[in-house]
C-alpha cells in the first residue's frame, strides 16, 4: 500500500525520524534544502536521486541553483504524502551523505 495517503499521525511519525524534512505550507508535502560543496556536488546528489526515482517510479519536485537543491516531495497520485515520499527522503539523505 505504498501508494495509500497517511493520516496526520502517521506523517508526524514518519517526519519525526527524518532530519531537516519539514511539512510545507498549504500543501500536504515536505521539503528540505540540500546544500553541497559545489555544483558538481549538487548534480552528482541530483543524478544518484534520479536513477532512484525511476526505479521507485516516484519523483521530486526540486529547483537547483548551483550548489544547493531545494526538493519537494508530495504523490501526486494520492493527492498527499504516502510511504513512497519517506523512502525517497530516506535515500535522498543517504545520498546526500
Ligand atoms: C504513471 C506513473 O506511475 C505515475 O505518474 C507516477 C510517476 N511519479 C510520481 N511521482 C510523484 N511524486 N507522485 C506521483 O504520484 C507519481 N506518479
Amino acid at each position: 500500500m505504498a501508494k495509500q495517503k497517511l493520516d496526520a499521525q502517521a506523517v508526524r511519525d514518519a517526519l519525526a525520524e527524518l532530519d531537516g524534512w519539514e511539512l510545507q505550507d498549504g500543501r500536504e508535502a515536505i521539503g528540505k534544502t540540500f546544500t553541497f560543496r559545489n555544483f558538481s556536488e549538487a548534480f552528482g546528489f541530483m543524478t544518484r536521486v534520479a536513477l532512484a526515482a525511476e526505479k521507485l517510479d516516484h519523483h521530486p519536485e526540486w529547483f537547483n541553483v548551483y550548489k544547493t537543491v531545494d526538493v519537494t516531495l508530495s504523490t501526486h497520485d494520492a493527492d498527499g504524502l504516502t510511504e513512497l515520499d519517506f523512502k525517497l527522503a530516506r535515500k535522498m539523505d543517504a545520498f546526500a551523505r
